[in-house]
């Protein structure tokens, strides 16, 4: 999994966090997901995965989460701003996360991924 450290002047700031952001008027909240990826880290993510939703409050606001899982299949477009990390799905509790997280690293027992590569299933690690 991939996660962004959230810079010092943004709401949950030095905590680490999903690549996203808030959906814009017009907007259907996967091409979100899809335009945050890339904006935030220049990768195209493939065979994207609705997990669910979440609506947290947050002592200066409430935020409704909708939570996607893609593939990030190349990686040589990799540009990311701000401080990045690659988790193991059990490792992601070793990094602090905003408050809203707990429910979100629930939802992501529910991603399923498989890459089928000719006969073959493979197991995809950048997800
Ligand atoms: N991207 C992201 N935001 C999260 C996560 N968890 C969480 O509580 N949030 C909160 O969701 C809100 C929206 O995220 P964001 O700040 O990245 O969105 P954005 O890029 O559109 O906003 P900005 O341009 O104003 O910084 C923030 O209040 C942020 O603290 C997470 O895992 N990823």
């Amino acid at each position: 999994m991939l996660l962004l450290k959230r810079s010092t002047d943004q709401h949950c700031g030095g905590l680490w966090s999903f690549p996203g952001g808030k959906v814009e008027q017009g907007e259907s909240p996967q091409a979100a997901a899809m335009r945050e990826l890339q904006e935030e880290t220049g990768l195209t993510g493939l065979t994207w995965q609705s997990l669910g939703t979440h609506s947290f409050t947050y002592p200066d606001r409430l935020l409704h989460f909708q939570l996607f899982g893609c593939l990030c299949v190349s990686l040589t477009s990799l540009d990311c701003e701000s401080e990045h990390a690659w988790v193991a799905r059990d490792r992601l509790v070793d990094y602090p996360m905003p408050a809203a997280n707990g429910a979100l690293l629930g939802m992501l027992g529910a991603y399923r991924v498989s890459v089928k590569d000719g006969n073959q299933d493979e197991d995809q690690d950048r997800e």
